[in-house]
């Protein structure tokens, strides 16, 4: 079907595509809700997408936010059948960017901010992504995005201590039964999942010193697990980046 045909149909469908640090998740969109989601790898790219077409004919506009490194070819080949939109820094953001060098900021961290402000009106916000990297936004009530902070996902924690040391196992994450860890791969465990909570707990703490009240959003592959042993009470969404990506689009549609 031709670009021409797609956008005539009336309901509005779109292909949300965030390319991560390790993964691609995507997600079908009609009128705002999903109907469908996908994960794969990067060299899955394209033959996904042709499925995921093939099976959604009434999709318009694919839309696209990468931090990983994947060329823009690789989507421009269905251009042919729909719009290809990739959501940059010279798009249109619902919030002032305060960071100091506003060009380096990641595209996910803008997208998942945008999806803050959006979905969050007129208060303080923090949204932590927990994925490769673990990112802390914090947006304010007043639509300035201030920045926050980038530290080491579960799982690079997990493969750091292992390809750094001569000793450590590779392990896969665990719950810790204890605090105290009692043998090598309890102490492991209790590093990496403990130091990850504590380091939460920690900033959501700290900003709370700053800010008397604020909304907290948590996502990412590790959000669900995180969720759970959090002592702050948090807005756990693993679908948020996704999301957010399709408000970006109707945001920079409706600002065009
Ligand atoms: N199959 C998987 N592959 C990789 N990570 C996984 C998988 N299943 C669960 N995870 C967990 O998800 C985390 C990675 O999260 P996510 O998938 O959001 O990262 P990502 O694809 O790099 O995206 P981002 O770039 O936004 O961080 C890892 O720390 C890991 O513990
Ligand atoms: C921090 C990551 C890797 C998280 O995906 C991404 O947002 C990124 O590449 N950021 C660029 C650096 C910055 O956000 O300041
Ligand atoms: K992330």
């Amino acid at each position: 079907m031709n670009s021409y045909l797609r956008n005539f149909n009336l309901s509005s469908m779109i292909l949300a595509v965030d390319v991560g640090n390790t993964r691609i998740k995507s997600a079908v969109f009609e009128n705002n809700i999903i109907l469908e989601q996908f994960v794969f790898e990067k060299n899955e790219l394209q033959k996904k997408i042709e499925i995921i077409l093939k099976k959604h004919q009434n999709i318009s506009d694919l839309v696209v936010a990468s931090v990983g490194s994947i060329s823009k070819e690789d989507f421009l080949v269905f251009e042919k059948d729909i719009k290809i939109n990739f959501i940059s820094h010279q798009d249109q953001f619902p919030f002032q960017n305060l960071y100091e060098t506003p060009l380096t900021l990641g595209i996910d961290r803008m997208v998942l901010s945008a999806g803050a402000v959006l979905q969050f009106p007129k208060q303080n916000r923090l949204v932590i992504d927990a994925g490769t990297c673990i990112t802390y936004d914090f947006i304010d009530e007043n639509n300035n995005y201030l920045g926050g902070a980038i530290s080491p996902g579960i799982r690079l924690r997990y493969e750091s201590l292992h390809n750094y040391t001569a000793k450590l196992p590779l392990l896969t994450v665990e719950n810790p039964e204890n605090f105290i860890g009692n043998s090598t791969n309890k102490s492991i465990h209790s590093g990496v999942v403990n130091g990850v909570v504590h380091e939460m707990d920690g900033f959501i703490n700290q900003y709370k010193e700053q800010y008397s009240k604020f909304t907290i959003i948590l996502t990412g592959g590790d959000g669900v697990f995180l969720a759970k042993r959090l002592k702050n009470t948090i807005f756990a969404n693993s679908n948020f980046l996704l999301e957010s990506l399709n408000h970006t689009f109707q945001y920079k549609i409706k600002n065009d």
